[in-house]
């Protein structure tokens, strides 16, 4: 990769500046999408489009995509400079996903990857995976009886369940977790509607008056939740409790940490909520509609869901329902390195229905040439993810699913590399230095719940209302229609 010499951009479609604007506030992300791989053909895999003022840079192209976000890591993993909203709700471009590449990032990054998502960190948290799992079972048990479930609300129960015992401490009722999913989610599912003051900052703060006072709304009810939270951790560590209970919580991480770029100075509580908030939204939204993707598959394709469930009765034997003392049997975290078949359906699910069709949007820290083109500094870079993972020219019959393409003839999980740090077939967790840092958290999180779902009960599609595997862009892009599922327990609980 070369310093940029040449005055070429990536080719795209002549920008109507106005026009664009309209039409991107009009379209949908999937639209969106569907645009893009039709310019594919005509422009080739870097595509350009002019938003506003703005550069946008497309990249549909899986080598490319290496070169950049692996070969050249250190250049394209900037972010850019925070539209309004983003710097409002991050404190200034102080969370991971929005920070630039440089110190204050790493810090945050390495906070987290280090002090939470560490192998010995997450097992520290198997207790609350165990309790939510046992949650879970038993409210599907109850309504088992009835004739089609809507799962994913209790999916996105127990996934925010998870991620707020680890953000918070494990000491929190069921109602608390309910609380703070509402605030949060309140904030997410309404980010769309904001999109506005985003594309024109200066006159959309006064057209849209209104807007930003919703917003900050929301903002002030989501500080209303979480800021007590922190503040009882806050006295909870200054009267000495972290030294004998052995669970260090994200917030308690945060608390500790200082900001040598800023004088070392300590995180304001404001900056916390945005960390915390940033935890719990990149860790549950993702994970739910990754897990809901798997169950529709296993659902749709029975003699799928028949082969998971064999080689989980090879290692666990069947399902006894609730053992004694009232204790539920579970398939354990250490059970499931027994259990490839499992793993190559989260892999293929992952494949065929990422959570994120995009990663978050790259800047380069300096301008560079990539695949001849130049890349200025002040272009929004991204990658077609969704399209990497169907590409026929990568994936033999790419529209089947088939968790067998990840196994060996032995029927072992392939050597296959999800970070694609030696070449990307597909990148549902992103690549490079910006790649997701709770990818095992999530893998884990969801084989696990899918092996103890699978085993405890068998899913089948209710009459008459067949799985529907049309996608609908929300955060994440999830099913359309959401799965209904008949549930019935293997054996009596
Ligand atoms: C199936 C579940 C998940 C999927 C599909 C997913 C996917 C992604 C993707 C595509 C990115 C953007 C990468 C880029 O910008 O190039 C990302 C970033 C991120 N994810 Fe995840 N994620 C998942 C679960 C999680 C979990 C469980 C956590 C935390 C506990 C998490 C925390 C983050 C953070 C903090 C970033 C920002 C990284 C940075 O900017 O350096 N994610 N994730």
């Amino acid at each position: 990769l070369l310093t940029a010499s040449g005055p070429h951009l990536p080719p795209g479609p002549t920008s109507y500046p106005i026009l664009g604007n309209l039409l991107w506030l009009r379209h949908s992300l999937s639209d969106i999408e569907q645009i893009l791989a039709q310019l594919k053909l005509k422009y080739g895999p870097i595509i350009r489009l002019t938003i506003g003022s703005r550069t946008a840079i497309f990249i549909n192209s899986h080598s490319l995509a290496h070169t950049s976000l692996v070969e050249n890591g250190a250049v394209f993993s900037d972010r850019p400079k925070a539209p309004p909203i983003t710097k409002f709700l991050s404190s200034d471009q102080h969370t991971i996903t929005s920070a630039g590449y440089g110190a204050t990032w790493r810090l945050f990054r390495r906070n987290l990857s280090s002090e939470i998502l560490h192998p010995s960190r997450v097992k520290a948290f198997s207790h609350a995976r165990d309790w939510v799992l046992n949650l879970l079972v038993r409210r599907f048990d109850k309504s088992s009886d009835k004739g089609g479930v809507k799962v994913v609300g209790e999916f996105q129960f127990a996934m925010f369940g998870l991620l707020v015992l680890m953000c918070f401490g494990d000491k929190l009722e069921e109602k608390e977790i309910k609380e703070i999913e509402r605030v949060q989610r309140g904030l997410l599912l309404s980010l769309g509607r904001f999109r506005v003051l985003d594309i024109w900052p200066v006159l959309g703060k006064v057209l849209f008056y209104r807007r930003w006072l919703e917003l900050k709304q929301l903002r002030r009810n989501q500080e209303g939740v979480l800021i007590p939270l922190i503040k009882s951790r806050l006295e909870k560590l200054q009267s000495g409790f972290d030294q004998d209970e052995g669970v260090v919580s994200y917030v308690d991480t945060l608390l500790k940490l200082k900001l040598p770029e800023e004088g070392d100075r300590k995180l304001s509580f404001g900056e916390i909520v945005g960390l915390c908030g940033e935890f719990l939204n990149a860790g549950t939204d993702t994970t739910t509609t990754a897990l809901q993707w798997i169950m529709a598959n296993l659902v749709k394709y029975p003699e799928i869901q028949g082969k998971v469930y064999d080689e989980i009765v090879g290692v666990k034997g069947n399902c006894p329902g609730l053992g004694g003392e009232g204790k539920m049997v579970v398939v354990e975290e250490e059970d499931l390195q027994q259990m490839p078949y499992l793993k190559a359906v989260v892999l293929e699910s992952l494949r065929a229905h990422p959570p994120a069709h995009f990663v978050l949007t790259h800047s380069v820290t300096e301008e560079v040439k990539l695949d001849g083109y130049v890349v200025p500094t002040d272009a929004r870079i991204n990658y077609m993810v969704a399209e990497m993972g169907r590409d026929p020219k990568v994936w033999d019959d790419p529209l089947e699913f088939k968790p067998e393409r990840f196994l060996n003839k032995k029927g072992d999980l392939d050597a296959f590399d999800i970070t694609g740090s030696r070449g990307i077939k597909m990148m549902p967790f992103g690549a490079g230095r910006r790649i997701c840092p709770g990818l095992n958290l999530a893998l884990l999180h969801l084989e696990y719940f899918v092996a103890n779902l699978i085993w405890h009960f068998e899913w089948k599609a209710p009459d008459g209302v067949p799985v529907d595997l049309s996608e609908k862009a929300e955060f994440t892009v999830v099913m359309k229609n959401p799965l209904l599922a008949h549930i019935s327990p293997r054996a009596k609980m």
